[in-house]
């Protein structure tokens, strides 16, 4: 019997080496260190202002790392060309802002990464917008003004507008904060149809609801670093993990004892002048 093939490591389709961020002269993330396979499904948890939006945002390249480097299917992030291969779900974001677009314009904004300048929608654009919108449950909305849809719908149109690229790479970010539990259900239907094709997805969130049996492994930060790695987490083991890490680091993203950090706020200091003090 001739011997198995050797089976080939999946290699990372977002990676984080070393990675630091530092914000309004402050670091954020510290030692950042994720490599994340295709076809993974991680959720990035952690108490608020640990760093997990700042830490998606540098994954995606939409903030410049201070020190490391991150990766987006083997390439640098600053030089990745293939953005219709990474779909970003936002924190927070209304569908609107205000601008008076309907559900299906605002889902087809999702394919400017793959349409050619100034082409109008092709009929795949626009099968592409269909599929997206019956995924997540809001085909028969597809003319209504976003305005007119709930907080929880406008999210479900935003994770829309990202599927209508046909990324293999996902980022949500919080998608299910605020958001009634329908919602959160069709979300975790439209993931898990997602996951089954094979689409890799980093989630942020506080609270797994209907997605925690999807999720594959955990990372936890605190103080913007990686406290957990690995196994699946309920929401209140990764908040007593981060209470029980101790009081060198805290969430305002000061450094904490370790001699790097403080090499590395020194380096990184604010160039503004302190406060003034309260009388
Ligand atoms: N533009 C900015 N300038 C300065 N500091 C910032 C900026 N954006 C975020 N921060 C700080 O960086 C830290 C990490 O913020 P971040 O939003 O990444 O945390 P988070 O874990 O996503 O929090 P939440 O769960 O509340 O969304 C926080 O201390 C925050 O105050």
């Amino acid at each position: 019997m001739s011997p198995a093939a050797p089976t080939t490591p999946t290699a990372p389709v977002a990676e984080v080496h070393d990675g630091a961020v530092v914000l309004g002269g402050r670091p954020v993330l510290r030692g950042i260190d994720l490599a994340v396979p295709a076809g993974q499904f991680v959720a990035l948890m952690g108490a608020n202002g640990s760093g997990k939006s700042t830490l998606v945002r540098a994954m995606t390249g939409l903030l410049p790392l201070a020190r490391g480097r991150a990766t987006l299917f083997g390439s640098p992030v600053e030089r990745f060309a293939d953005r219709h291969r990474v779909g970003f779900v936002p924190q927070r974001a209304g569908a609107t802002s205000g601008v008076p677009a309907s559900v299906a314009e605002v889902v087809a904004s999702g394919r400017l990464t793959r349409r050619r300048v100034l082409r109008p929608a092709s009929r795949t654009d626009r099968r592409a917008v269909h599929d997206a919108l019956e995924t997540v449950g809001l085909a028969d909305r597809a003319r209504d003004a976003v305005s007119t849809l709930s907080g929880g719908q406008q999210q479900r149109v935003l994770i829309a507008r990202a599927l209508a690229g046909e990324p293999e790479l996902f980022f949500l970010d919080e998608p299910t904060a605020g958001v009634d539990l329908g919602s959160q259900q069709a979300l975790a239907d439209t993931l898990a149809a997602l996951a089954a094709r094979g689409s890799t997805v980093v989630l942020v969130a506080h609270e797994l609801g209907p997605l925690a049996p999807l999720v594959q492994r955990t990372v936890v930060l605190r103080g913007g670093r990686v406290v957990h790695d690995g196994a699946p987490l309920a929401a209140d083991e990764a908040v007593a993990l981060h209470e029980a890490h101790g009081s060198h680091c805290h969430d305002l993203g000061l450094p904490g004892d370790d001699p790097r950090d403080r090499r590395f706020a020194h380096d990184h200091a604010p160039h503004v002048a302190a406060p003034l003090e309260a009388p």
